[in-house]
């Protein structure tokens, strides 16, 4: 049986996953090329450019190989990797997958120097329990469909959200010290 969760490692900060998945002793491997998926239970698209990953999904083929393995694995997007996994955002420049319904907002929460961390509320890991969540150039989710779950909410809006196996966070659960939301995620 796979037992290897994969992390997308074209762009953005794909080590920190690998090192929250390593402290809960699951094995990662780097996904550079779709081959890889062979390889994977599931996988995680990091944060980092939208524009820059809807560049290189092109160029290494990335589309349809994410599709076909979505219909049976879990994957979860972060960040920039939400943005890739929404059924529509506002930036012509991107090409979403189109795995989750939601619609997404670049960079909503603000720039750089607006980025911040917030204590939220994730009654999923169990009755008052929270998370340290970490927003930096953040995408907003603006609308979820009819079959999508809202996990996380901060000031009224969703943060993170879930459809069966398909996972989509706005912040950035890799940077706490915190496995949690990987350790949940490993055991869709
Ligand atoms: N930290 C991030 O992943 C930022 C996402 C980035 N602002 C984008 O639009 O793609």
């Amino acid at each position: 049986m796979r037992h290897t969760i994969g992390i997308l490692a074209l762009q953005g900060d794909f080590e920190k996953h690998a090192e929250q998945l390593t402290s809960l002793n699951i094995e990662t491997i780097q996904v550079r090329k779709p081959e890889t998926l062979e390889k994977c239970r599931g996988l995680i698209i990091p944060g980092g450019e939208s524009t820059t990953l809807t560049k290189l999904f092109d160029i290494y083929g990335f589309y349809e190989p994410i599709r076909e393995f979505s219909r049976n694995h879990p994957v979860m997007g972060t960040c920039a990797g939400m943005i890739m996994l929404a059924a529509e955002a506002d930036d012509y420049r991107i090409s979403p997958l189109s795995l989750i319904d939601i619609s997404v907002r670049r960079n909503a929460y603000g720039r750089q120097i607006n980025s911040f961390v917030t204590n939220v509320d994730t009654p999923f890991l169990g009755e008052s329990e929270t998370f340290r969540a970490i927003f930096i150039r953040a995408p907003q989710i603006e609308r979820v469909g009819p079959d999508v779950e809202i996990l996380i909410e901060y000031k009224g809006n969703p943060v993170m959200v879930r459809n069966k196996n398909i996972f989509a966070l706005a912040f950035h659960p890799e940077l706490t010290h915190d496995p949690r939301i990987h350790q949940y995620f490993s055991e869709a």
